[in-house]
């Protein structure tokens, strides 16, 4: 299906066309007086993906939040072209009385998928998570690391053409985190749905995206916008090579003089 099949009015009045994601002038005062976006505009076209590093309370999860429509900004506009949207949090958010393949199903099950269809969906997300053997499991029995993949898995079953993912490997140890950060990027390859994913890891955000925008301290405001040329799928060693490391530099520079 074509993104823009799915545009709304209100949308296409805001969006041009290969633009999925735009925020135009953003700026968003809380009611407690707290001044999270400052003036933001960003495009995030069609198949991007799109890294957003900042300082901590800059409002990237605002601008995500907005990106969803569960925020709206107090000046200039967001807009969004597809009701596609799959959205990690933080939180895992699993229902605890629903099994891994259960939770994992949910997406699927709202979206009215069919039962078959359903089940091989999610069985294919929890392999590619890694949750294979774990499928009958509550998530009281799991990790916090387990509990973010059926996380993953759940959002990845209803395939979504936008991905919006609020540091969702924040929680993880170092191993697993490389090994999702591998497994994400492999999806993003096959199925190049569009990603704005927010993290404190400059090299997290070199190794997944196309696309890295750095934010300045609060009010947030864009302050960089570095595009990131490695083709994809990416090689795990890639992390090794000079012009990833001069990446990861530039921006943690960039980052230092942004607080
Ligand atoms: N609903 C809200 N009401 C009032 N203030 C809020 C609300 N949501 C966020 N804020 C404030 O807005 C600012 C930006 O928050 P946000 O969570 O977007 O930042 P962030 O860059 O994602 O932070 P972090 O990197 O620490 O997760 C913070 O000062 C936060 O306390």
């Amino acid at each position: 299906m074509n993104l823009f099949d799915t545009m709304n009015d209100a949308d296409a009045r805001h969006l041009t066309k290969g633009i999925v994601i735009s925020a135009a002038g953003v700026t968003k005062q809380f009611g407690s007086g707290t001044r999270a976006l400052d003036g933001v505009d960003v495009d995030v076209a069609d198949g991007d993906f799109v890294a957003v590093v900042g300082p901590s309370g800059c409002g990237k999860s605002t601008l995500l939040r907005m990106a969803a429509g569960l925020e709206q900004p107090t000046d200039g506009s967001v807009a969004l072209a597809t009701d596609s949207v799959g959205f990690i949090f933080q939180e895992p958010t699993l229902l605890p009385w629903r099994s891994v393949r259960a939770n994992v199903e949910l997406c699927a099950e709202i979206a009215r998928l069919p039962k078959a269809e359903r089940r091989v969906r999610a069985q294919r997300a929890i392999d590619a998570v890694g949750l294979s053997g774990f499928e009958g499991q509550r998530p009281r029995m799991l990790s916090g690391g387990m509990k973010m993949r059926a996380s993953l898995a759940r959002t990845l079953t209803s395939e979504p053409q936008v991905m919006l993912l609020d540091e969702p490997f924040g929680a993880l140890d170092e191993m697993t985190r490389l090994d999702m950060q591998a497994e994400l990027q492999r999806l993003y390859a096959d199925r190049g749905f569009t990603a704005m994913f927010i993290t404190h890891s400059v090299s997290e955000a070199v190794f997944l995206a196309n696309r890295v925008i750095v934010m300045s301290a609060r009010p947030g405001r864009i302050v960089a916008d570095i595009r990131i040329d490695f083709p994809y799928p990416r090689d795990p060693d890639l992390r090794y090579d000079n012009r990833f490391t001069e990446h990861v530099a530039d921006i943690s520079e960039t980052l230092r003089g942004a607080r």
